[in-house]
Formats: C-alpha cells, sequence, structure tokens
C-alpha cells in the first residue's frame, strides 16, 4: 500500500469514528428535505467525479484512440447507461435488485489486495447492515426508488441478524491475514451501516471512501490540466443529467424527497451499469495481457 493510500486510509477511519459517535449519540433526522438535498448534494459532486475519469480508463485500454472511436465510447456508454433507467422504469424491482447485487460486486473493489471472495463478503456488508441496522428506514427508500407499495419486510430474522454478523466478522479476521487496514475499513463500514441512519451511512461511505478511493488509483491520468477540466466538465453534465431525472421521470404522487431519492438512484444506478462494465473490462483486459506475458 502506497503512503498516499495509508494516509487516505487513516482519514477515512478518523471520519468513520467520529460519525459513529455521532450516529450513537445523537438522533441524525433523515425525513428533512435539508438532509436529503445535503446527502443528495455530496453524492453527486463528491461521487460522480471518480465516474467520469472512465474516459480517461478508456482511452488507456485503447477502447477509443481517434474520433470515431471516441464517438463510439460515448455512444456505447449512454446506450447502456439509457437502457438502464428504462428497466429501472419498467421492472423497478428487477432492476432494484440487479444494482444491488451489481453494487457488492463493484465495490468489492475498494479491498483490492483481498482474494475476491473476501471483497465480495466485506462489500455484502454495505446492502445488508443498513437492512439489519434500519430496516423501516430502508424500506420507505426502495419504496421510493421503486415507486411501488411493494409489500417490503420491516424486520429481520434474528437468525439471519446472528449469520450475516457471523460472516462480515470471519471475513474482517481473514482480511486481517492479508491487510490489516482492509480488515479495519470493512470492520468500520459495517459498523457504520448498521448505526447510521441508510442514507447517511451510504452518502458517508461513498464519498469518504469509494470515490477517493478509485480517484487514488486512477486519478493521475488526470493530471495535467486539460484532462481535468474535462473530468470536471463530465462531472457536470453527468450531476445536470440526474438533476433532469428527477424533474422529467414519471412519478405517482410522491413527496418531493421521495422523488429527488428516486431520481438520483436511477441516475447513480444508469451510471454504475457501464462504469462497473468498464471496469470489469479493463480487469480482464489486464488478466489476459498478465497471462500472456508469463
Ligand atoms: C464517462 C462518461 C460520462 C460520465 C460518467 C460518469 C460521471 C460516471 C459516474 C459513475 C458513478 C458515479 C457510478 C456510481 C456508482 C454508484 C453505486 C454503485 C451506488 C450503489 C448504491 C447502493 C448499493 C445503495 C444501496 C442502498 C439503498 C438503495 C437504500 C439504502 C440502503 C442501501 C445503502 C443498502 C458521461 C455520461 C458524461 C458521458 C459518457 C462518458
Ligand atoms: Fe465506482
Amino acid at each position: 500500500m502506497s503512503r498516499v493510500h495509508r494516509i487516505h486510509s487513516r482519514i477515512f477511519m478518523a471520519a468513520a469514528v467520529a460519525l459513529l459517535l455521532v450516529g450513537l449519540l445523537s438522533r441524525i433526522d433523515t425525513q428533512s428535505a435539508t438532509t436529503i438535498a445535503v446527502i443528495a448534494g455530496a453524492v453527486l459532486l463528491l461521487g460522480l467525479p471518480h465516474g467520469a475519469l472512465d474516459l480517461y480508463i478508456a482511452r488507456r485500454i485503447e477502447l477509443w484512440n481517434d474520433t470515431r472511436s471516441f464517438i463510439g465510447f460515448h455512444g456505447l456508454y449512454l446506450l447502456v447507461a439509457a437502457a438502464t433507467v428504462a428497466a429501472c422504469i419498467l421492472l423497478p424491482v428487477v432492476a432494484l435488485s440487479a444494482f444491488l447485487l451489481i453494487s457488492i460486486w463493484h465495490f468489492g473493489d475498494d479491498w483490492a489486495p483481498l482474494p475476491k471472495v473476501l471483497r465480495l463478503a466485506g462489500a455484502s456488508a454495505i446492502v445488508i447492515f443498513p437492512v439489519l441496522g434500519d430496516p423501516e428506514g430502508v424500506a420507505a427508500i426502495f419504496r421510493a426508488i421503486t415507486a411501488t407499495d411493494a409489500p417490503l419486510p420491516s424486520e429481520v430474522p434474528y437468525p439471519l441478524i446472528l449469520i450475516s454478523f457471523w460472516v462480515i466478522a470471519g471475513a474482517v479476521a481473514a482480511a486481517w491475514v492479508h491487510s490489516p487496514y482492509a480488515a479495519i475499513e470493512i470492520a468500520l463500514v459495517a459498523l457504520m451501516a448498521y448505526v447510521l441512519p441508510a442514507l447517511v451511512f451510504f452518502a458517508s461511505y461513498f464519498v469518504l471512501l469509494h470515490s477517493p478511493r478509485h480517484i487514488l488509483r486512477h486519478g493521475e491520468i488526470a493530471a495535467d490540466l486539460r484532462k481535468g477540466l474535462v473530468v470536471v466538465g463530465y462531472t457536470l453534465v453527468a450531476t445536470l443529467t440526474v438533476v433532469a431525472l428527477i424533474v422529467v421521470l414519471p412519478v405517482r404522487e410522491l413527496a418531493l424527497s421521495e422523488n429527488v431519492l428516486r431520481g438520483l438512484f436511477i441516475g447513480l444506478a444508469a451510471l454504475t451499469m457501464p462504469h462497473t462494465l468498464l471496469l470489469e473490462y479493463r480487469s480482464a483486459a489486464q488478466q489476459k495481457n498478465a497471462t500472456a506475458t508469463v
């Protein structure tokens, strides 16, 4: 682990402990429109830039290298995003379930030094622990995102809670052998996911761990001013598109904060699909190269 990664890991740990203390000692009101606006703003402005690097990651793996392939790459990226939005509108429950599974796969990369099975176990806490800690809050968010009244369980059976805790405890212990930093991070993410209100947890994880880690891993490609400005431009375009989604998505009688949540998560899901596919393609290409050179 490089020095800058170690510094980021420590900053994340300190922030996570501080947030846990706030979560344990006070009640955070997540119903208010202001809280939701702050969370949405943080996720968009601090989380989206990590995806805007996709343009240069694609350039590095030669997915585009001239005007024609540049246009082709954008067309494909936007097509996958548009298909995801359509799936969220037409098959909301299926799309949400797929989004959660793909997210676990994607977030597992935050702990790249660990074997895949431990990464996935760690990342599953990001989705499972909010459900255990705040079942009613999560059910309400799922209802807002899918815009359905689908009856969702608002209580989780005790044996399931116990099994999940043991799985994560086992993953943390096994991760310790490979990387104590990764083990502590997974334990803190799981604790935050359990203790904090679901949305506060997700925004904290996304802007404090996932996005900066990705930028630290790939950010050097946007180090020159021109590329940096392009990344800022792409972030703004993606932000405005998500805001537009909030306004234009067909809605039933939902409160403003529910519409914001729905647009935000459908926007994130739409960007998640091409973003995750690209990174998987990159890993596959890297593995192929490594095998070819052995
Ligand atoms: C390149 C490009 C671009 C840009 C892009 C971008 C900017 C991207 C981004 C991307 C991104 C930015 C991504 C993201 C991702 C995310 C995710 C993956 C998320 C997930 C989530 C989750 C999973 C959640 C869950 C939950 C719920 C829902 C409720 C509560 C509880 C919990 C937490 C569980 C554009 C379009 C301009 C153009 C073309 C090209
Ligand atoms: Fe990501």
